[in-house]
Parts: structure tokens; sequence; C-alpha cells
């Protein structure tokens, strides 16, 4: 089941639950010391290259972000081989660049969660982890992705800070104005701990940010339905076939 030739391993999120352009699929849902992940590993091909795809909320959506297991999550890609992990983040955009529809490269990232098993040195007897974090997202992969952008001509927002908060619910105009100040230009519920767990297990992690919707009294909506949401996150999805096809080909 270890397959030394996986190109990239795909985290999906809120309204993205499948690759269709994925051929050849086979799934796979390995027991990893942590437990199962959301959902089946869907393994195939893209233009001949092995891709990974795996739903974070699960591929029915049943896992709320503070009850995802992260770690068996990233464990069992590693499992399969994944060396390189574009972790595909719905968010809100607080700042003005980071409008709903926009696709989104950050490279910061501020955790407001709590709560979460948020590191492999959890259980007695495993070795404690300081992994550096100042860059949390591999500054090569994001690279490589903004490359594939300009190549393919997927517009592409350079950058950005993504907050990550407790969730299930939205945030309060108070907490988003909060987070402007602190420098957040995104948020969203489950940059964290996933990518500091992708960190400790060596793999190289981006995320690419789906803004749905401007964030709590960030935009002139009454308030923020899940119909905008998923509305928004189907637009702006047409850019990431051609971005996934331009990162395996560069
Ligand atoms: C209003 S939708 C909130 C939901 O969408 C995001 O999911 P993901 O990060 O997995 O794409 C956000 O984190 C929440 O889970
Ligand atoms: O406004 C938001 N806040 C938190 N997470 C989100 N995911 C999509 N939109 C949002």
């Amino acid at each position: 089941m270890h397959h030394a030739d996986l190109a990239l391993a795909v985290i999906g999120g809120t309204g993205v639950y499948r690759i269709a352009e994925l051929t050849d699929v086979e799934s796979h849902l390995p027991e990893t010391r942590y437990g199962f992940p959301s959902g089946p590993l869907r393994v195939g091909r893209i233009d001949g290259h092995r891709v990974a795809f795996l739903a974070r909320h699960g591929e029915e959506h049943g896992v709320p972000p503070h009850k995802i297991n992260y770690r068996a999550n990233l464990v069992a890609l590693q499992m399969i081989g994944a060396t390189r992990v574009l972790a595909l983040n719905t968010v809100g955009g607080i700042t003005e660049r980071f409008g709903p529809t926009v696709l989104a490269c950050p490279d910061q990232l501020i955790d407001y969660t709590w709560g979460r098993i948020s590191t492999l040195s959890e259980e007695p007897g495993t070795d404690v982890l300081h992994v550096d974090f100042g860059d949390p997202y591999a500054p090569a992969l994001r690279a490589q992705i903004l490359a594939a952008a300009q190549r393919s001509g997927v517009a592409l927002v350079d950058g950005g800070c993504y907050g990550a908060t407790q969730g299930p619910r939205l945030e309060t105009k108070a907490e988003i104005a909060r987070m402007r100040r602190d420098g957040c230009d995104l948020v969203g519920m489950t940059g964290m701990p996933e990518a500091g767990l992708a960190r400790e297990l060596g793999l190289q992690y981006a995320c690419l940010g789906i803004v749905a919707n401007w964030a709590a009294g960030c935009g002139d909506e009454a308030e923020i339905t899940m119909a905008e949401v998923l509305a928004n996150v189907e637009t702006a999805s047409t850019g990431i076939p051609p971005l996934l096809r331009s990162i395996l080909a560069g």
C-alpha cells in the first residue's frame, strides 16, 4: 500500500469532497497509531501523476472542525507515501484583498484554537517535539504553487495570515475585529493543528485558501449562510483543477 511515487496529497475542506479529475481511483482506509482518518483515502492519477485525496470532514461532512482526528488524517497520508500535502481550506476574508471567490496561498498563521490534540508528543513516553514553525507553510511548496498558478493563469493571492478559530460557530464581529488588529487576513477553523502536525511529521505542507464569504462584520451581508459559502466555494473551485495539473507538471 506504500506508494513511493505519490506526487501530491490533497486534503479537501468544506465544499470539496472529491476531485473529479482523479482517474483509476483506489480507496484505502488505513488504521494509524492514532486511529482512522476522517474517511477513505482516494488514490488515483491526474495526467499520469499519482495523487491522494482525503476529505477532512469526511465525504459526507460529518466531522466538525474540533473533532477531526488531524493526527490520523496526516499519518494515514504519510503511510501511503505522501511527502507533499496541499491543504484546501475554505475561509472567510477579513482584509481587502481576500473577497469571496478569491484563491489565496497564505504564508502566516495565528492559532486561536483550544483543547485540540495539537502535537504528536501528547502521549507519555513520546519524544517532546519543539519543531521550528516560524514559517508555518513550507516555503518550497508555496513557491511551487505560486509558480504553477502563474503558468496556468489561475489568479492566486500570494501571502496573508490565516487565523484558526475553534468553531464550529462562526465568529462575532468583535472577534474578527480583534483578528484584524492581530494581522489576520483569513479566518477558518481547521488550519490548526493540521499545519503544526504536518511540520512535526516532516511533511511539506501548504494551504490553498478558498474565500467563501466576508468574515463577520467585513462585508454588507446581514448574516453568513452555508448557501453563500457553498456557492462561492463552487465558483472559486473552478481554478483548482488547472492549478493542480500545473503543480503536478511543475
Ligand atoms: C462556514 S463554513 C465553516 C467550515 O468551513 C471551513 O472548513 P475547512 O477549513 O475544512 O475547509 C471552516 O474551517 C469550517 O470548518
Ligand atoms: O467566516 C468564516 N469563519 C470561520 N471559518 C470559515 N470558513 C468559511 N468561512 C468562515
